[in-house]
């Protein structure tokens, strides 16, 4: 199939997407549809000639939204449309051709992501309602965590929550994890590395990843467990749930908002998730800024230094996500609390690798990659090789 692919990231009021050419000397034209559902609803992108557009889109909601990105793609028709969708549970270990047997599936895995599948499900409905001639594939943020060990994904619980309820880790941004650690092992020349990866955007994770496999990951059952995010908790004593309710007489729905949408970044600094202006702050001598980005690079250190156990063998750790590419600060900080691995970062090679810069920032030691993610282009590969098998 030599058409594009139309990748979506749906969320419960945005539509992320990109028309993927199937050769990059093609433009890929991309975009957000923002606050679906109010009268302030948006779409923002990027043409082909690399030129943006606002376009208002008051009280759209979904399907309308796919409507108007439809009429974005210069009359380039998508041969096919891949969605990311968030939880697979253990049924999916690949991306999957989308049919109701399909759906089915991510509805019943919907308890397990009550924040993400929903939406999920929203952008299958309308996609298939809007391009209802097109293949539809599910690239899971959980499929490449699926060869994680069971010393990795169990929790120490009664054994009866993961064989009848499915409790377990599970692992989330494995298109990320995958992608950047397929690209270190071609950059490096190690053809089959041990590599730590460390995806950091608004949500956060590390992988440990031998000969292209996922080993563990710091994300568990949900997207919360593990590291600081820019609004979510990560790992906090599993005792705190109960000790809010009982002590503050906080309800489940408010510990768990608290916990994902006012923690992290946020929660420590008072201030902002956002990094970059948590660094301006910072500088300026904002207490509660410099705290939120202490606890967040010791706590990647922590969990990296954690995950080298489920490595036979050390490579080097590579930065992506919003954060991890366009930080020097965060990467320093990080690597500096780790010197039992031997690192050695090449201060101007770091400085000068941000803005969508490949390139690696060690000067000797274990490997320092900086690797922009594509998750975009990685489901688009798979969506395009899952119809090429002719799995459908
Ligand atoms: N130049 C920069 N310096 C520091 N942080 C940055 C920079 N550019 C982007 N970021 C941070 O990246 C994060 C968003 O990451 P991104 O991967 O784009 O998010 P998402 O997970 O929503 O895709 C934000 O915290 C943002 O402040
Ligand atoms: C799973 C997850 O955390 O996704 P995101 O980073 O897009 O919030
Ligand atoms: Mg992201």
């Amino acid at each position: 199939m030599n058409a594009p692919v139309l990748v979506i990231n749906c969320g419960s009021s945005s539509i992320k997407y990109a028309l993927v050419p199937d050769t990059p000397d093609q433009p890929r034209l991309a975009g957000l549809a923002e606050r679906l559902g109010s009268s302030d609803a948006r779409l923002k992108g990027t043409d082909s000639q690399g030129e943006t557009y606002t376009q208002a889109l008051s009280g759209a909601d979904h399907t309308a939204a796919l409507e108007a990105i439809l009429t974005r793609l210069e009359g380039r028709r998508p041969g096919a449309v891949g969605h990311r969708i968030v939880h697979g549970g253990e049924r999916f270990t690949r991306a999957a051709r989308i049919d109701d047997d399909v759906v089915a599936a991510i509805e019943a895995t919907a308890a397990l992501a009550p924040l993400h599948n929903p939406a999920n499900l929203q952008g299958i409905a309308a996609t298939r309602q809007v391009f209802a001639a097109l293949p539809q594939v599910a690239v899971f943020d959980t499929a490449f965590h699926q060869t994680l060990p069971p010393r990795a994904y169990r929790y120490a619980l009664p054994e009866a929550l993961y064989r009848d309820h499915g409790i377990r880790r599970y692992g989330f941004h494995g298109t990320s994890h995958a992608y950047v650690s397929a690209r270190a092992d071609a950059l490096s020349g190690l053809d089959s590395g041990g590599w730590l990866t460390a995806h950091l955007g608004n949500g956060c994770s590390t992988a440990a990843v031998w000969e292209g496999q996922s080993r563990d990951t710091s994300m568990g059952l949900t997207p919360l467990e593990g590291l600081v995010m820019g609004t979510r908790s990560g790992d906090v004593d599993p005792g705190l749930h109960a000790h809010l309710a009982r002590q503050l007489g906080w309800s489940l729905a408010r510990i768990d908002e608290v916990l994902n949408r006012g923690s992290g970044l946020l929660g420590l600094s008072g201030l902002t998730n956002d990094m970059r202006e948590l660094e301006s702050a910072a500088k300026a001598g904002h207490a509660g800024a410099e705290l939120a980005i202490e606890v967040f690079c010791y706590r990647i250190a922590k969990s990296l230094a954690a995950l080298s156990c489920a490595l036979p063998r050390l490579d080097g750790i590579v930065f992506t996500g919003g954060i991890g590419e366009n930080s020097p600060q965060v990467r320093q900080r990080v690597v500096e609390a780790l010197p039992h691995f031997g690192c050695r970062l090449d201060a101007a090679a770091n400085r000068s690798t941000t803005l969508g810069r490949e390139g690696r920032i060690d000067a000797g030691g274990p490997q320092l990659w900086v690797i922009p993610t594509d998750e975009e282009g990685r489901i688009a590969a798979e969506t395009r090789q899952l119809l090429q098998e002719g799995h459908a």
